[in-house]
This record gives structure tokens, sequence and C-alpha cells, in this order.
């Protein structure tokens, strides 16, 4: 034995999942080049808790996993640490005899020209006295090995070749059987090398001819073994690909057995022994995927279901890949979560953006299974448009409410310029609305295009947008259409008020069936423009059938209420004490058949009295037949369509009918009459008060008439003789006499001008204003001296007084 085999025996360790065993202070295992982890405990559990950090230590991704199988103390370890320079456990002859390795162990080597890993597993053997029984455990673990290997080294000795009943065909059974469990659906894409280190090769048999007697071996128990029916005619190559070194004798010829170690390392560090692209495990599951893959694996094995390897891998690649892709969606959420924060933040930069973070998931995740990662990559995508979407959405939530809809909707549906242009409501926010919806739909154009949110997400923007300018034009419809309604009832109102003032003047005893015709034209009038009772109304709004119904039926019930607002207001007492007085006085003061004042000098006291009484009785019956009122429900009768004729009266006015609180009184002046009986008493009494003045003055001026006696001639003698005495003193005065020439010359002047038509005038008014001073002075006069005549003991003599009193006080 030479002094480096001797070296090679390594010291039995204690009990240990991590060898050699080196620990920190804080109690957790340090891993160096060749430490090899347990994989597989000797609980037959797998360990996360090593293989984890193991696995996460390694640095390359891109790697190769290669398992020993053999049977037990075969000197499977020593090999793999003189070929990979690793550090498992091999067993002390000198110490003891017996199982060195327990379960599955796994340690790694760094290829360095490469940059690749080398995942090399040593598996536990059989056939030693500890697990002879334990077959079990041996066919989990070749499973569990031939899942996640793309090699696999058996070691067999040379004397065992041609052997039987030897370990290693039981071995190589298992093998077999296993493989078409798990691969035989996929015999063609997925192969594992089989390669047989023939140990202690002294080289008296060549390695060609022992290789020829494997192969019959393996062909025979190949036939032997229990195939799928549409396996029976495949042969075990379909399944593996068969190497075969002979390795010389580790103690006898060790230099030798360096040397073949050296030769196979090679071939590994070049790779050039994978050089079939079936053994593809590293293809599809990345190194990070491993330890979930193999713990799944290890998991359904374990549990005795039946393992299905794609299964397995798309779900690594499943799990994996959502866990990349929610790391740098994360990621994502952070940089856009401040980009959405500024203002006038740039799409085009968060476009770049996420351009890069899917880029990055290309990189992480395009490892995976493609179909897999290319899912998760459109799941990562729409996560980060819908982050986007619900930013934008947000944001565009105030804009489109304060900005966009409110301001612009209402500014462009009242701009002067495009109710000209288009005139009816409804035409003119059906454009508007459409212009918005075009121009904002073109706002997310270039959003679309840069993929910051999807088709989707813009249709969900564009309904969001819509259905804000929905609300906001029914709103604004609303608005519209009260604007009509109170404009109609405002005309109408004004010219109602205009028609009763008229016509209250006269006691009319058609009073009703007038108003009722007036109203009917009036409204007629006012609704012509949207339509007539025959072709039915359309008003520019925005109404479907049943608000257009409706507003109609509003509309025609807010006509009676005007009409009843109109009527209302006449009914005060002081009104229509007012409205009784004009009524008497027009029919009293003036004559009705030539529309006369009436000349009340010829008539005498009783005459006079007759026709008060004719009058006063007529305004009364007008009284009575106003206070009776009459139920106007029947005046939209064929103004609106029966349908629309609202119970006025029933009709409840809820919204927007504040206007019309004030007359709700009208709805009892139907029902009960317009007037009460103690309201009629009230305004009769007012109406009487005012028209005893109007008698009482009539009564005057037909006595004053009577008493209006000529004036004598004596009075104009004695006029004449006073004015004589006045020239002969002008004749006297100097002053006066400059005024005559002033006047003379001023007489010359118009007779040269011949203005003698405007002087004429200016003499005739001044004659007749000294006419006028002249009569009323004697009418004084005389009324003085008469007043004695006047004066006669009655009654209505004591009234007149108090009258003439009262008269004079006010
Ligand atoms: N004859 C011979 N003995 C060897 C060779 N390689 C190793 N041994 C010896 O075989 C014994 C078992 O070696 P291990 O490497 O521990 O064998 P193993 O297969 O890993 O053992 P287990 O892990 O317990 O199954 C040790 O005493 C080694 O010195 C070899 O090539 N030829």
């Amino acid at each position: 034995m030479s002094e480096e085999s001797l070296n090679i025996l390594a010291e039995e360790t204690s009990a240990t999942t991590v060898q050699p065993a080196e620990k920190s202070a804080g109690d957790v295992v340090l891993l160096h080049e060749g430490d090899a982890v347990q994989v597989i405990n000797d609980d037959q559990m797998y360990n996360e808790k090593d293989v984890v950090p193991f696995i996460n230590k390694l640095k390359d991704d891109e790697y190769h996993v290669i398992s020993i199988f053999g049977s037990q103390s075969s000197g499977k370890s020593t090999l793999l640490n003189h070929l990979f320079d690793t550090k498992f456990q091999t067993m002390n002859e000198q110490i003891k005899r017996g199982q060195t390795t327990k379960g599955i162990w796994m340690s790694s080597r760094k290829v360095t020209l490469s940059k690749k890993n080398l995942l090399i597993m040593d598996v536990e053997g059989s056939d030693g006295v500890e697990k002879s029984d334990d077959k079990d455990f041996e066919r989990k673990a070749c499973l569990f090995a031939l899942s996640s290997s793309e090699v696999l080294i058996i070691n067999v000795w040379e004397h065992q070749i041609g052997l039987y009943q030897g370990n290693n065909m039981e071995l190589l059974k298992i093998v077999f059987e296993v493989n078409l469990q798990l691969f035989h659906g996929s015999q063609n894409e997925h192969k594992v090398l089989l390669l047989f280190i023939i140990r202690d090769h002294i080289g008296m048999t060549p390695l060609k001819s022992l290789k020829e007697t494997m192969c019959n071996e393996l062909d025979k128990m190949w036939e032997q073994i229990k195939k799928p029916l549409d396996l029976q005619d495949s042969k075990f190559t379909d399944f593996f690909d068969l190497e075969f070194k002979g390795f010389s004798h580790y103690f006898l010829q060790n230099d030798k057995f360096l040397e073949d170690c050296v030769a196979l390392r090679n071939e590994f560090d070049s790779e050039s022994i994978f050089n079939s692209n079936k053994y593809k495990l590293n293809k599809t599951l990345p190194l990070d995927g491993w330890e979930l893959y193999s713990q799944n694996c290890w998991n359904v094995i374990s549990s005795s279901e039946q393992l299905d390897l794609p299964t397995q891998q798309i779900l690594v690649a499943k799990f994996k890949t959502k866990e990349i892709s929610d790391g740098i969606l994360q990621n994502y959420k952070s940089i856009a979560m401040v980009a959405y924060g500024t203002k006038d933040f740039n799409f085009k930069n968060l476009a770049e953006d996420m351009t890069k973070h899917l880029n990055k998931f290309d990189e992480q995740g395009g490892r995976y299974t493609e179909s897999v990662y290319l899912e998760e990559k459109i799941s990562l995508l729409n996560s980060m448009q819908e982050l986007n979407y619900n930013a934008l959405s947000q944001l565009l939530d105030e804009e489109i409410h304060e900005n966009i809809i409110l301001k612009n909707l209402q500014i462009k549906l009242q701009d002067k310029k495009i109710i000209k242009e288009v005139p009816s409501f409804m035409e003119r926010s059906i454009s508007i609305k459409n212009d918005l919806i075009s121009e904002y739909n073109g706002d997310w154009v270039s959003l679309l295009e840069l993929n910051v949110i999807n088709s989707d997400n813009n249709e969900k923007l564009i309904q969001s947008f819509t259905s804000h300018i929905n609300k906001v034009l029914e709103l604004e419809n609303k608005k519209e259409s009260l604007k009509i309604k109170k404009k109609i009832n405002k005309d109408l109102f004004k010219r109602l008020n205009e028609y009763l003032e008229v016509v209250v003047s006269k006691p009319d005893t058609l009073f009703w069936d007038g108003l009722k015709e007036f109203y009917r034209k009036t409204v007629s009038s006012l609704l012509k423009p949207f339509g007539s009772f025959e072709t039915g109304y359309e008003f520019p709004l925005n109404f479907n059938e049943t608000e257009h119904k409706d507003f109609i039926i509003k509309l025609a019930s807010s006509n009676q209420k005007t009409l009843n607002k109109a009527i209302s207001e006449l009914t005060s007492v002081q009104k229509l004490a007012l409205i009784l007085e004009e009524q008497y006085k027009n029919i009293f003061l003036i004559d009705p058949e030539n529309q006369t004042p009436r000349f009340f000098e010829n008539m005498t006291i009783s005459e006079m009295e007759t026709l008060d009484t004719k009058c006063k009785n007529e305004c009364e019956s007008w009284l009575q037949l106003f206070a009776k009122g009459l139920d106007y429900s029947a005046f939209n009768y064929h103004l609106y369509s029966e349908d629309f004729v609202a119970d006025f009266a029933n009709e409840s006015s809820n919204e927007d009918e504040s206007d019309y609180e004030e007359f709700l009184d009208g709805d009892s002046l139907i029902k009960y009459g317009i007037l009460s009986d103690l309201k009629k008493t009230k305004v009769l009494q007012e109406f009487n008060k005012k028209i005893q003045l109007i008698n009482l003055q009539t009564k005057r001026t037909i006595l004053q008439s009577r008493a209006n006696t000529k004036i004598p001639p004596y009075i104009y003698a004695l006029l004449f003789f006073l004015g004589y005495s006045k020239i002969i003193y002008v004749l006297k005065n100097p002053l006066w006499i400059l005024t005559l020439l002033i006047l003379g010359s001023s007489w010359i002047f118009v007779h040269r001008s011949g203005q003698y038509k405007f002087v004429f005038m200016i003499v005739q008014k001044w004659i007749d204003m000294v006419k006028q001073i002249i009569i009323s002075k004697l009418r004084e006069f005389l009324d003085e001296t008469n007043n004695s005549d006047i004066k006669k003991p009655s009654s209505e003599s004591y009234e007149l007084d108090n009258l003439s009193k009262k008269n004079s006080n006010e």
C-alpha cells in the first residue's frame, strides 16, 4: 500500500449530515469546496435544511448531476473522492468494516474552465449485512437517482462480471424497472448514461470482452423484466446509453488507478461525456429549481406514489417562475409607485421599466420549461399592466370628475358658439360626448402601443370614462329639462297674468270658460316648438321612452300649477276688493253701450241708486262665480295626450318642484272652492266701503250740477266797469305806455314778418287762462252763497258732511 493510498483512508467521522463536519460558533455548518451534504437522511427524509444552503452556495447556474450506484463497500465514495475531489466519507477498514454511506449524499465540483457545477450523488449501497432486507429503500434511492441524474455510475468488480447471481445484477434489474416506470412514455426524449466502472480491472480480460459479457447479461435481464405492452419490443438501449471504463486496482495499482481517475475526470470537465442532448435535466430545470424538484420527487417516491417526472418538472417550473415573477413584479411595483406619484410622469419611461423587468424575467424564468415560462411571462405582463391601469384609473377618476368631464362637458354644453351651431341640447350633448370619447381614446392608443396597459384595461378605462360622461350628461339633461319646463311655465304665468288683469276688470259671467280657452291656446302655442297634441311632443332631451313620458306628465302638471298660481295671486281680500271696485267702476261710471262715461248731471239720485244696486249685484255675482272656482284638471285634455294628463291634485311633486311649493295651497282651492264664506264676506265689506265713496261723489256731482246756475249779465257789466278804470290807470302810467309802445313795435314786427297765427295762438291761450281763473273765482263765490240751499236735514246729508270732512282731512 503506497503512502498516498494510506493517506486516502479517511477517519471515521461522527454522525453528521455534512462531511467533513465543521461547525461555526453559531452552530451553522460551514461548507467548503467538495464538502458533502446528506440529501436523504438516515430516516429516509429529505434534508432540506442542508440541501438549500448547499445549492444556494453554487453560484453558476449550469450544472450536471451524476449519481453513483453500486453494492455496499464497493469503493464508491473512494472513487468519487478521487474523481471529483469530493469529501465523501469512506470506510476505514483498519477501524471497522461495514457500511459508511447511509441515505443519499451529495457533493459538488466546480469546473473552472466551463464554470459548470458537477453535482455528485453518492447513493447508499446494498448487499451488506445491514441492508440485505431493505430492497424498498434501494428501489426508492434508485428512482430518486434516476429522476434527477444525467449519468448513473454503476460500480462493479471485475471478478463479479458474468456472475449473474451477483448483487450488481439485482441492482441493474431495479434500475431498468424503475427507469421504465419513470420514462416509458418519453423514451425518445430522455436518456440516462449508464457508466460502468469496472473496478480492480487487472487487464487480463480485455475491457471489450467484459463489455460484451455485460451487454449480454443486460439483454437477458431486459427480456426478463415486466414491460408495458407498448414496450414489449423495445431494447434497453432505447432508454440508456452505455459506457464502460476499466479502473485499476486501488491498492495494487494505485498510480494507474489515479491516472484512470484523471482521464475520466477530464471527460467530465470537458463535458465530452455528456455528448448527448438527451441527458437534458439541466436544460429544463435550472439549478435554483433543483432543490424543489428533488424534494418533490422524493416526497412522491417515499409516499410510494407514481412519480411523473414531466409533471414534477412543470410543477417546479410553475412554482419557480411564479416566484421569480413575484419578485420582479414587486420590484416593478416599487419603481412604478414612485413614478405614479410624480407629477406629469412619463409613460415612455414606465414602458422602458416594464421592458427591463420583463427582460429580467426572460433571463431568470426562461431557463424553465418554455410553455410554463411563457405563460408566466404573460401573467407578469398582465399584472404590471393591471398595476398601471389601477394607478391610472385612480388618477383619472379624480381627473375625470374635476377636469375632463365636468369642466369640458359643461363648458362645451354651455358654449354659445356651439349652441348656435347645434341648438338642440340632445344633438349637442351627443356630439360633445362622442368628441370627448374619441379624444380620450386617442390618449390611450400610445399607452396600448407601449404595452403600458392592455386592451382589456383600455376597454375598462373607456367604459369608466363613458359612464362618467353619461352621469354628468344625465344631470345636465335633467337641468335642461327643468329649464324647458321653467321657461314654458314662466311664459305661461306672464301671459295668464296679463290676461287675468284685463279679464277681471269686468264682471264677466263666462270668466272660467274664457280662462280655460285662453289657457289652452297659450299652452298650445308655447308647446308648438316641440310638437302638438295631434303629432305628439318631442323635446330635445336625452330621455328614454319612460323618462320622456314622465317629463311630459310633469310638464302638464306644472302647467296646471302655474295656472293655479296665477289664480291664487288674485285671491287676497285686498286684491279681490280692488278687482270688484274696478269692475264696479267700469260698469257704473261707464256706459256699456257706447263705452263713454256716464253723464250723471242729468240723472236723479234715485236713478243713480238703482244703477248702483244693479252694478253691485253684478260684481257680487261675479265674486260668487269666482269663489266657486273650477276643477281645471280637465284643462289639459286635448292639449296633452290622455296618458300625460296627470291628475293634478294627486300628482305629488317631490324633486325640482320647490318653485311651486308656494302655490301648493292651490290644490285646496279646487277641492274646497277658491274662497271661504268668511273671506267672501270680508271682500264684500271692503268692496262696499270702496264703492260708498264713489256713490257719494256721484251724488255730489248730481247735486252740484243742479246748483250750477249761469253767471248773470250784471257780473260782466261790473267786470267791464272795473276793467275801464284799469285802462285809464294804464294810460296815465308812463310805464304802461312804454309797455304799450313795446307791444306796438312788436305788432309791427309781427305784421311785417306775417306771424299772426303764432301771436294769435299765444293771445288765445292767455285769454282762456284768464277766463278759467275768472270762472273758478266766480264759482267759489257762488258756492259760498248757495251753501245753505244744499244743506237739508236727512241721514244722507249727515253722511255727506262726514265724508266732506273726511275728504278734506285726507
Ligand atoms: N480492492 C479495492 N478496494 C477498494 C477500492 N477502492 C476502495 N477500496 C476499499 O473499499 C473499502 C470501501 O470503500 P468505500 O469507498 O467506503 O466504499 P463504499 O462503496 O463507498 O462503501 P459504502 O458507502 O459503505 O457502501 C475501503 O476500505 C476502501 O479502501 C478499489 O478500487 N479496490
